[in-house]
């Protein structure tokens, strides 16, 4: 066998070779960025990033037979788009994210956008929205739905108010830890965290801290800053957060059902063109009528659409009535998506396209 000397010496030529490649690879997206500039087209192209994910997840099946794991592979392409990106656009885009540091928010911001790009947190997912509508960033991060709390209503309201669209979509795998300045649950008697993190833990709470007060807090980084200040108190949050705010973690992976995740929306003010994976948000609202729902459903039915999801929420225009959020298969450039919501039009009060997006890359984060 080579000594690991030699092996280390062949190492740092393949990092000469990959730094030289990633060079001559900015160099080139910062000619495209020129181009674009002059053509007067967006900088940021999500329809061509996800076309490059997917092209080289696909020659790592097929000509490496996924020796790195096909994540790891996203996860370090997604890093030099961003880092070219910032170079074709000083300083990068921004990115509002529901903060403070460290939330699952953040961590999705992350995996979406990579580390070049401009951060802006803020205290509230409205906030996110103002954000977004005041042109004060290019894009926001909120979280919509998780598989054990189901859907963030908050988010689906906002949609109610703002002309915000959906550009786009990333699902993370939520592993929740109870954190504090303590170094085990003796002692504990509050323990802090977001509504849907206290929910994903009811059982190991009620099991290992039957006596403690629960208390909810606007994320799971403000409750890791509540409990820096107190000496009988935990929180529930990433470990990230626990790096972050420099806590302990007392227990690990305490969230109740083991396939938990959550799903954020990314929404922007742009329309993203098709890829050919897409799906298609919208909310519209019905008479109150025998079948009024029926028929509304009917159209996705007519024209082969899947429909992935449908929520009801209070109009809050008038008591009892409600709108419908859905999410389809497809893209409002497909011929059976325009069809369908042409018919959707013609059999209800109102609909509103809320965005056409790439589905998550990893639907099960
Ligand atoms: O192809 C482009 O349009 C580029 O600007 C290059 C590039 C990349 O690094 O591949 C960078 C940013 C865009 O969002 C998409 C792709």
């Amino acid at each position: 066998m080579e000594s690991i000397k030699d092996l280390r010496a062949q190492i740092d030529k393949i990092d000469e070779e990959i730094l030289r490649l990633l060079n001559e690879r900015a160099r080139i997206a910062k000619i495209i960025g020129e181009a674009k500039r002059k053509e007067g087209v967006h900088l940021h192209s999500p329809e061509r990033e996800r076309e490059v994910l997917e092209r080289v997840i696909r020659l790592n099946k097929e000509l490496y037979s996924e020796q790195i794991p096909s994540k790891a592979v996203a996860h370090i392409f997604r890093e030099i788009m961003s880092m070219c990106l910032s170079l074709e656009r000083n300083g990068g885009i921004r990115v509002a994210y529901l903060g403070p540091k460290a939330t699952f928010t953040h961590q999705a911001a992350l995996e979406y956008f990579g580390l070049s790009a401009n951060y802006v947190m803020v205290n509230t997912i409205r906030d996110v929205f103002v954000e977004v509508e005041t042109d004060r960033v290019d894009y926001g991060v909120v979280p919509v739905e998780n598989t054990t709390e189901g859907v963030v209503n908050y988010t689906l309201d906002m949609f109610l108010e703002y002309n915000t669209k959906i550009v786009g979509e990333v699902v993370i795998p939520i592993k929740l830890n109870l954190l504090s300045t303590r170094l085990d649950l003796e002692g504990i008697r509050k323990v802090y965290s977001h509504g849907h993190a206290l929910a994903q833990c009811r059982n190991w709470l009620e099991k290992n801290l039957p006596h403690a007060t629960l208390i909810e807090t606007e994320s799971t980084a403000k409750a890791c800053e509540i409990v820096l200040e107190q000496d009988d108190a935990a929180a529930i949050a990433s470990e990230a957060a626990a790096y972050t705010y420099h806590l302990n973690i007392l227990a690990q992976n305490i969230q109740d059902g083991s396939n938990n995740y959550t799903r954020f929306l990314v929404i922007g003010k742009r329309e993203v063109k098709r890829t050919g994976k897409d799906k298609t948000s919208l909310l519209f609202a019905v008479k109150h009528q025998a079948g009024a729902l029926y028929r509304a459903l009917e159209s996705f039915y007519v024209h082969g659409i899947n429909l992935t999801k449908i929520e009801s929420r209070p109009s809050k225009k008038k008591a009892w009535d409600y709108v419908f959020f859905a999410d389809i298969e497809g893209h409002v450039e497909d011929e059976p998506v325009r069809k369908a919501l042409s018919m959707l039009e013609d059999r209800t009060q109102m609909v509103k396209v809320l965005g056409s997006y790439p589905r998550a890359l990893f639907e099960e984060g």
